[in-house]
């Protein structure tokens, strides 16, 4: 059991609400209680919520999260060049070992940065779902598919394995992740669409990321990359799509029309120089969207805390607007939002008995975040990642006075910039 005693909480119910001073407890991997009166749990563990503010853990919706050792060593490219030139020659390099260690690295960051759920696509599956049961982090893990030599029957077979591993776990699920029309055929979205429906999961694909994406496909095929799926019936399972930067009207209408949830990136599509999503208009018309970070290496971190401040300020240049996506709207995607394209709406993304409990927790002495003013605009314009001191998953403290409870920060970062140097 865990008690947080006098804590201030955003709990994402309802626009703009605070509760100024609340105890909640969680009992096993759950919120149990949440009361304005004193509880009494003489055997819980407690921490005392004094100037401190809790709020769902983070969702971060579009990762790549073995791709750590590439940060900061291929700037300033777009999105073709830096994939085609820099990332995919070293990715062929990389072993199952150093995989794990980019993965764990990279879980690390997020565990900081007050993010308990992380939406991956990389592969090899297994490995990477249990380096985030072992870090003890919440994740979908999407086993990206580029079509090349493997076979897409292996890649399915593989898929279902790592999916059988992982059914029973509290923390992890595995599912297809076909990487984008330009890299993925016709036939092997088909069979992974086929996949994510039978095993009843979500399908996670990079889609409309940029300009030449949508005009290659139209060259191609007459057709959008939103089209031409949607023609194909991969709407049909449940879709993440990253990006959706480059979108026609009738886009926005399939998207909203087919319940596709969107992951925006806004530091990985002004880095890439891909463009703006209209994250307002996906949002006027009942589209789902959430926030992701894209990789170490687009980004060039994993703060959550940035990604929010980028999309809220974007959107307003975006639509001409100061009023577009305040701060609450950015919360939203963080949280609920995230937690609906993931079809966990109904126990995660929310400070809510009977939730899971989630949780990050703010300190909210720094320099940074006062005077303090509204919570809410707070956290997403002036604070960042270094702000965060605790992080719950599960029912399970993973962070704690913003240091690390279970893998050595210290052993993690030596190891990293160790194995590091062979894909310089
Ligand atoms: N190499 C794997 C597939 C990995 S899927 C994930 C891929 O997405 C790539 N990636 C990372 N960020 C982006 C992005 O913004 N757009 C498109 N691809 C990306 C990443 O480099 C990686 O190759 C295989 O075929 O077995
Ligand atoms: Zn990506």
């Amino acid at each position: 059991m865990i008690l947080l005693k006098n804590i201030k909480a955003i709990p994402m119910i309802e626009e703009n609400l605070i509760y100024e001073n609340v105890n909640i407890l969680i009992e096993g991997n759950r919120i149990v209680k949440i009361s304005k009166d004193k509880i009494d749990a003489k055997d819980a563990y407690k921490i005392d919520g004094t100037c401190k503010l809790v709020i769902p853990g983070l969702i971060n919706l579009h990762t790549h999260l073995g791709m750590s050792f590439f940060k900061n060593i291929a700037d300033d490219l777009n999105l073709m060049d830096w994939l085609e030139k820099e990332i995919w020659p070293r990715e062929a390099k990389l072993t199952p070992e150093d995989i794990e260690l980019a993965t764990k690295y990279s879980i690390m960051e997020a565990i900081k940065s007050g993010t308990s759920t992380l939406v991956d696509m990389y592969n090899p599956s297994s490995l990477i779902a249990r380096s985030m049961e072992e870090m003890g982090v919440r994740g979908l893990v999407s086993y990206g598919v580029i079509d090349n030599e493997k076979p897409i029957d292996e890649k399915i077979e593989e898929i279902e394995e790592a999916f059988l591993e992982f059914k029973d776990s509290d923390l992890v699920t595995v599912n297809p992740g076909p990487h984008a029309v330009y890299t993925v055929s016709r036939e092997s979205f088909i069979k992974l669409r086929d996949l994510a429906l039978k095993l009843n999961t979500p399908l996670h694909i990079h889609l409309s990321e940029t300009l030449s994406e949508v005009q290659n496909t139209i060259k191609e095929f007459s057709k959008t990359p939103v089209e031409y799926l949607d023609d194909m019936g991969i709407f049909n399972a449940k879709t993440i799509a990253a990006h959706c930067v480059h979108l026609e009207d009738k886009d926005f209408e399939i998207l909203a029309k087919r319940n596709v949830s969107v992951a925006h990136n806004p530091c990985s599509n002004l880095k890439l120089a891909s463009g703006i999503a209209d994250v307002q208009k996906m949002l006027d018309m009942g589209i789902n969207v959430g926030l992701g970070t894209d990789s170490s290496s687009s980004n060039n971190n994993l703060d959550m805390f940035e990604e929010m401040k980028f999309a809220s300020l974007l959107a307003k240049v975006k639509s001409n607007s100061p009023t577009s996506l305040k701060a609450y709207k950015v919360l939203e995607m963080a949280t609920v939002n995230g937690a609906r394209a993931i079809g966990m709406e109904n126990e995660l993304g929310k400070i809510k008995e009977g939730f899971l409990a989630d949780l990050a927790i703010i300190d909210l002495s720094g320099v940074n975040l006062n005077p303090l003013n509204n919570l809410i605009s707070c956290l997403v314009y002036s604070a960042n990642s270094s702000n965060v001191d605790s992080l719950i998953v599960n029912g399970k403290i993973l962070l704690e006075g913003g240091k690390l409870k279970i893998l050595g920060q210290d052993t993690l970062m030596n190891l990293a910039n160790k194995r590091k140097e062979a894909y310089k």
